[in-house]
């Protein structure tokens, strides 16, 4: 039999690897000891090995030499420890699986050669690779071509080489126990093994299996916008991060993890993301909500939160269509601009006497318009601040002569006024000499406060300019174009005001509030973050958007989404392409689109496609399951009996179960009805909890980005869905399934189901 010979090649190759492997294991763990015990040498005897002598320059000169060439010593064992630790580590991680596939390639006019790709590389002697990174530019053949030609991108520009063979691997603990040679970009055979494993808290890596397609996204390095639509499922959360780990490894040295920055959905997903790239031997990025990235700014606000968003209802929808769009935030940029030359609001700076200003804000006003035309907001704030404190040096003598100064001299006992004196025994010529030298100390002293408040921007009125300018916005902006009267958007303004008394602020002005902030204090932007990656990009609105690109003006950005899952944003979501392609060259974007969902099985698939009306192309993956199943029940009780049968049978069948509604409200209930009829199941309320094993109830915004072997779709009635915005969401609640999903609901099933074919479910 031709397969088993070879795979008892293969296998013997395999061993002769893994053989290697120890050997070298044993190398450097010696190495290792060897380097910490010769740098434990020389921290014991640093001292001993130095001249210590302080006594003339020249001989402390060489004392720090000395001192300094330890140092290096010490660093020089380090580096070498580390890098053969590292190392180590590697080999840790290979020792399981050395690699996953082989390919045999041939060069134009040079030898056939074969290459093996594994989580990282492996060479036993200079330059003789065993086993390669799949993340080394010759590994991209594997996932990108067919057999024949292939091109890739080597160091020194494009190659093109013959691949003849493509062969996959699974190994487990050492020993090869299957193998497929195919001719597809990754074999379906290989990808569904990996499929039909059971879904756990952690994603998983998918460096075995990366399709073409993702490849695309993983390797992309021309872009400065790389836009990625993907139908639910289709493995964009997952790209990204197979591309930061490429990305680091392709720019090491140059790049790292903390260059990096995720805006991710919500907590949740971070917990649910977080072991993939450690499993790669990469450290995590810098990773935040939106959310958390405004709100640390603003800490004396309260920001509204996902769940506030989600369940207001009050939203004027005409003027949150205007705050979420680029013409508001040009419209901020423009304000601004005309904010050099007047409008800029000002507050009093107090010290010490509330009725009297320390800073007058129209003396503040009138500095900080003394500047010619050619200061713009950053010089006009920084001389500002600059003239406000080197006044505050002729201040000092008048304030000496104050009663509160010689009241707290009088008031301060010998201790207190021995901490003033520069020396203990310090002397004076006269009593009224020594009065003024601690009045004088005593001003400089609490004068400070009023410098760090200079410093602290204090004297701008940043919430009274915000609300100046929203009411400057009826000359910016067109608001008929809108579909707002100036009426209408008076009262929101007065709300928005209101909100601020109440130390609040919405969603749609933290960012504006926050660029606005930026602009006129001149704040400077993070110039280090170097890719900047946002998930779930339809829940962005163009405004926030071009703040990020505005604080991350190096960054190179990749966003992701699926434009049928807005949750947040809904219709306005279909344009955001348009949108954002405004704020970056049209050369250098890319766009991206993913198709086939891996997440779901075929009858899932289609079964959550229809419930887009026109969505974007879907395409399913042939992996089977069962058909979802409806349970139509006449009351709440009636509900509750079928969740309890379903979660029965989910749980025989060993699946992780998560029920989903549509509200918080909803989901609480469900969890104490469980409770009284003695299930465990956990509730998940806020972003900030943990993703535990075992049934979890959640409401429907916390569900972003994740996945479950088993979906409950709680109570999917006409009452609670019936609105055509609703269809998103219904579609993101049923898209987390990856085997089973069931629906159950009361009297009327939700109208957002009507033009579902017979054929794709069942009724139980
Ligand atoms: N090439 C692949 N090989 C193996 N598994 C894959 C591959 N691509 C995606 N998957 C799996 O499909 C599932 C969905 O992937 P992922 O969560 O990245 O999709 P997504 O596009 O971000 O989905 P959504 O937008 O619905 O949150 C995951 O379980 C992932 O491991």
């Amino acid at each position: 039999m031709v397969k088993e010979t070879e795979q008892q090649k293969e296998q013997k190759h395999l061993d002769d690897v893994l053989g290697l492997i120890k050997t070298r294991q044993g190398q450097l763990d010696k190495s290792i000891n060897r380097a910490q015990s010769e740098a434990q040498n020389l921290n014991a005897h640093f001292f001993d090995d130095l001249k210590l002598d302080y006594d003339g320059y020249s001989t402390s000169m060489d004392t720090a030499l000395s001192i300094h060439q330890q140092q290096q010593m010490l660093q020089e064992r380090q580096n070498a420890w580390q890098h053969s630790a590292k190392q180590l580590s590697t080999l840790k991680r290979l020792e399981k699986k050395p690699y996953f596939a082989r390919v045999d390639f041939q060069e134009k006019g040079e030898d056939p050669e074969t290459i093996y790709i594994g989580l990282g590389s492996f060479a036993d002697k200079d330059d003789h690779f065993l086993i390669y990174d799949w993340r080394a530019p010759i590994s991209s053949i594997y996932y990108d071509g067919k057999l024949g030609e292939v091109t890739y991108n080597a160091p020194d520009g494009e190659q093109t080489v013959n691949m003849t063979k493509k062969r996959q691997f699974l190994i487990e603990d050492g020993k090869i126990t299957n193998m497929f040679d195919t001719n597809e970009s990754i074999g379906d055979q290989m990808l569904l093994n990996v499929l039909n494993e059971k879904s756990s808290t952690q994603m998983k890596s998918i460096v075995t299996t990366i399709q073409r397609e993702q490849n695309k996204i993983i390797r992309n390095t021309s872009a400065d916008l790389l836009f990625v639509q993907g139908a639910a499922g289709s493995g964009k959360t997952s790209a990204i991060m197979q591309r930061v780990a490429y990305l680091l490894y392709r720019y090491r040295g140059n790049l790292t993890s903390s260059d990096v920055i995720m805006f991710s959905p919500n907590q949740l997903f971070n917990d649910y993301v977080k072991n993939v790239l450690p499993e790669m031997g990469e450290q995590n990025m810098v990773q935040m909500t939106y959310w958390q990235f405004v709100s640390r700014r603003v800490p004396g606000m309260d920001v509204e939160t996902l769940f506030e968003q989600f369940e207001d209802k009050k939203q004027d929808s005409h003027i949150a269509n205007l705050k979420d769009s680029l013409t508001f935030f040009n419209a901020v940029t423009r304000y601004a601009n005309h904010l050099e030359k007047n409008g800029m609001l000002f507050r009093n700076i107090i010290f010490k006497d509330p009725k009297k200003p320390f800073y007058d804000k129209e003396k503040i006003k009138e500095i900080y318009y003394s500047f010619n035309e050619n200061y713009h907001l950053r010089n006009r704030i920084e001389t500002t601040k600059e003239a406000l404190i080197s006044s505050l040096n002729h201040r000092v003598e008048p304030e000496t002569r104050k009663a509160w100064v010689s009241r707290t001299i009088e008031s301060l006992d010998q201790e207190q006024l021995n901490k003033l004196y520069d020396r203990p025994d310090q002397e004076f010529e006269s009593s009224a000499k020594e009065e003024h030298f601690l009045a004088r100390k005593i001003v400089i002293n609490q004068l400070k406060k009023v410098a760090r408040k200079i410093n602290q921007n204090r004297f701008l009125n940043i919430r009274g300019q915000y609300l100046a300018f929203l009411r400057a916005v009826p000359k910016l902006i067109d608001l008929s174009k809108w579909n707002i009267t100036e009426d209408q958007w008076h009262e929101h303004v007065e709300q928005v005001k209101q909100s601020f008394i109440d130390h609040k602020i919405k969603m749609s002005d933290i960012s504006p509030y926050l660029y606005l902030y930026d602009l006129v204090t001149g704040r400077r932007t993070d110039y280090s973050m170097r890719y900047a990656f946002i998930d779930e990009i339809q829940d962005y609105t163009p405004f926030q958007l071009a703040y990020l690109k505005y604080n991350f003006p190096r960054a190179k950005f990749t966003m992701l989404g699926d434009l049928n899952q807005a949750i947040f944003t809904k219709d306005e979501s279909k344009t955001l392409l348009g949108q954002i392609s405004k704020l970056f060259d049209p050369k250098k974007t890319d766009v991206v689109q993913l198709t086939k969902s891996y997440r779901s099985t075929k009858e899932l698939t289609d079964f959550t496609k229809q419930i887009l009306r026109q969505g974007e192309k879907i395409e399913a993956f042939d992996r089977q399951g069962p058909k979802p199943a409806f349970y139509k029940r006449d009351d709440k009780n009636g509900e509750y009996d079928a969740l309890v049968d379903i979660l029965k049978e989910n749980d025989e069948a060993k699946l992780t179960t998560a029920i989903i509604t549509k509200t918080l409200e909803q989901a609480q209930k469900v969890s104490e009805e469980l409770k009284k009829r003695n299930i465990k199941a956990t509730l998940v309320a806020s972003a900030n909890q943990r993703l535990v094993e075992g049934t979890l109830i959640m409401p429907s915004y916390l569900a972003k980005g994740l996945e479950f072997d088993a979906v409950v779709a709680w109570d999917v009635s006409k009452d609670d869905y019936h609105e055509l915005d609703e269809t998103q969401l219904l579609y993101t609640i049923t898209s987390r399934a990856m085997y089973k999903l069931d629906l159950i609901y009361k009297n009327q099933l939700s109208p957002l189901f009507d033009n579902l074919d017979k054929n794709t479910y069942v009724n139980k």
